[in-house]
């Protein structure tokens, strides 16, 4: 049978809504023995013993006490993304397996897409785009006035391989950069973007004309943006989420968006995703919401599959993962 010496890699489906793409099989097919969630489920006792990885897309197949005690061979899981908090790191890694992300693959294009939403909320183009396909036509100067973007004050709060990449852009932009890190970055690499430290967010919110979150989810980040970090922005600023929705409280944005504590919000994230179709931010004006777009390229994501294939691949040979996740 067709790849039966090759290791055995199961993967949630091949194409559909949370399956990986068509055009990503050939090369992984070249390397593994693929096998679905469905073709395990309906032999589980026999294909359980046989995958030695898994290759989760966009969050799928979920890994629980289960899936795990069903798979004694199971050696490595590797991510295609970065986030890693929808795994329960320490219960995989007590079944002695290794679990991979891909960081290379996903900072530039998810750092487009932080640029992409702050471009477009502060020129209104979704608003403008449907002034422009209506069929009237009719708008005055008021309704497509956006905001400059030259000039602006960027705050970037998580400055690792996404949030640098992002003050990379916004530079070029000629925009002025504050950023906020557990960890303050290298004088050097300050200067490379021009970015200036905030040892407190507050600070940062308060100055800031575009508030870009970058940060992971973690129990430090659950709700790091409520009704108090809102109020300290300007009325006149913008909250971009390109990391997960529930580092922001949901209820306290939407009546600082109703009220006019901001100017508006653009989102790739949201908790739960996609929101329920009667959720008060899909009525709002003032917010563009992105299907979680982040590394949704066709470069970027087959270039996620690269990164995860030479992970599991180093996992099964006994060498050292190039991008090991751990458990804290
Ligand atoms: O959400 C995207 C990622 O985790 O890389």
């Amino acid at each position: 049978m067709e790849g039966e010496e090759l290791p055995w890699l199961l993967v949630n489906e091949i194409g559909g809504i949370r399956g990986i793409l068509h055009s990503h099989v050939p090369f992984l097919k070249k390397h593994f023995h693929l096998i679905t969630m469905k073709e395990f489920l309906e032999n589980r006792k026999d294909v359980g013993k046989k995958v030695q990885a898994i290759y989760l897309w966009w969050h799928k197949p979920v890994i629980d006490k289960e899936l795990l005690q069903s798979l004694p061979n199971l050696k490595v899981i590797a991510n295609s993304g970065v986030g890693m908090d929808h795994l329960d790191l320490k219960l995989i890694a007590s079944f002695g397996v290794k679990m991979a992300n891909a960081p290379r693959a996903v900072s530039s294009t998810t750092a487009d897409t932080g640029m992409a939403l702050l471009l477009a909320s502060a020129r209104r183009l979704v608003e403008v785009h449907n002034i422009s396909i209506s069929p009237s036509m009719d708008y005055c100067e008021a309704d497509i006035l956006g905001v400059k973007v030259a000039g602006a004050t960027l705050g970037i709060i998580g400055m690792g391989r996404i949030g640098y990449k992002i003050a990379v852009r916004a530079k070029a932009f000629e925009m002025n950069i504050l950023y906020h890190n557990r960890t303050r970055r290298k004088v050097q690499e300050e200067q490379a973007v021009g970015a200036t430290y905030c040892k407190k967010i507050d600070s940062l919110l308060q100055q800031a004309d575009f508030v870009m979150l970058v940060v992971s989810l973690t129990p430090q980040t659950h709700k790091l943006i409520g009704k108090r970090e809102l109020e300290l922005m300007k009325p006149t600023a913008t909250l971009i989420n390109i990391s997960r929705g529930a580092v922001v409280d949901q209820e306290a944005l939407v009546a600082a968006l109703q009220t006019g504590v901001i100017r508006a919000a653009a989102l790739d994230v949201t908790s739960p995703e996609p929101l329920p179709r009667d959720h008060a931010l899909l009525k709002l004006k003032n917010v563009i919401i992105t299907p979680h777009l982040g590394i949704k390229t066709d470069k970027a994501t087959y270039m996620i599959t690269e990164e995860a294939v030479e992970n599991i691949l180093a996992a099964l040979n006994g060498l050292p993962l190039p991008s090991e996740v751990l458990p804290s």
